[in-house]
């Protein structure tokens, strides 16, 4: 039987960068942060039908399939009934956006099938404009302000998640000062060096208080390190961190290594523009 489905890869977010640089009246911190996203994703599957929600996937358990999930809002949100099927295989609530990614997948998917994008996608939360697009962007604001940059050379990473969450509004509660420098200006990285030495000269200002309640952060970063990543951060509120590293092999290897400490960790690269898994 032929399968209807209109299928979207929901990449992983990383923040390379990311800067806090002030903070609005409403509470909402104002970021200043240079976005990527990785090859390893979520993946939605819509097809026809009353609004449903199947998940499976290696991070299915402890996500809750009700009408909170982000998929089934932003099926509400564009007004649209449509059967959902996710495969979660990024960990919940870690820093790298996953369901940000999947509700901005719902959405191009969604549209795909002839239903328009809503106005204000970032009422879903702060990362789903730049999710929509999924190509690197300076992301700032509290996240509506999205610039697209050029393509980001194709640098081997990994992931690694300590098993620890830290919940996000409690990281930005901790945080000791709000009004940080903005990140420097941009330029075109031509390889994985231009890039690494741009962000020696970044930040990420939530890394030291998501470390300060979850030390298994800084080991992962320090694990990273040890594995041969020329760099290694955090990314978002964490507690997922990442490493680039100058090949695919070393990055494979240095995966193994670290899923050793029981941890989640996957070898990927930054998304070439287009990648949909
Ligand atoms: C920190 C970031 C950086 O990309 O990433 P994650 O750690 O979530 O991946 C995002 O801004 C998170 O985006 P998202 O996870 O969609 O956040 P939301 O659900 O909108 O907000 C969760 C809570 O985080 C705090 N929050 C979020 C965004 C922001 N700019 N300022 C904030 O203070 C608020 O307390 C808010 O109630
Ligand atoms: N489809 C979904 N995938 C992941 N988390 C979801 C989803 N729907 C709702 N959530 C809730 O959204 C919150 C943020 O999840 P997520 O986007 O994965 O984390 P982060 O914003 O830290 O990168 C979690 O508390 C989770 O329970």
């Amino acid at each position: 039987m032929p399968d209807d489905a209109v299928v979207e890869h929901a990449p992983a977010k990383l923040n390379l960068a990311l800067h806090v640089v002030g903070r609005r009246a409403d509470g909402y911190h104002l970021l200043d942060s240079l976005v990527a996203f990785a090859s390893v994703g979520d993946l939605v599957a819509l097809r026809p039908g009353p609004l449903s929600l199947r998940i499976d996937g290696p991070f299915a358990e402890g996500l809750d399939d009700g009408p909170d999930n982000l998929c089934l809002r932003a099926a509400r949100l564009a007004g649209a009934d449509v059967s959902i099927a996710l495969t979660k295989n990024l960990p919940v609530a870690s820093g790298i956006g996953g369901g940000s990614a999947d509700a901005a997948a719902v959405l191009r998917g969604l549209a795909r099938m002839g239903h328009p994008l809503p106005d204000a996608p970032e009422r879903l939360g702060a990362d789903v404009p730049v999710c929509m697009g999924s190509v690197p962007a300076r992301m700032q604001g509290v996240g509506e302000t999205v610039t697209p940059l050029p393509a980001l050379p194709r640098v081997p990473l990994v992931l690694v998640n300590p098993g620890v969450a830290v919940a996000t509004p409690r990281v930005f509660a901790a945080l000791g000062c709000r009004d940080n420098a903005p990140m420097p200006a941009i330029p075109a990285f031509r390889d994985g060096t231009g890039l690494i030495r741009f962000l020696a000269g970044t930040r990420n200002d939530l890394q030291a208080p998501a470390q300060d309640i979850a030390p298994a952060i800084g080991q992962a970063v320090a694990a990273l390190r040890a594995t041969g990543a020329g760099f290694a951060r955090m990314s978002g509120s964490g507690a997922t961190c990442f490493g680039l590293y100058d090949s695919h092999v070393q990055a494979a290897r240095a995966a193994r290594r670290l899923a050793r400490h029981g941890w989640w960790a996957v070898a990927s690269e930054l998304a070439p523009p287009g990648a949909r898994g």
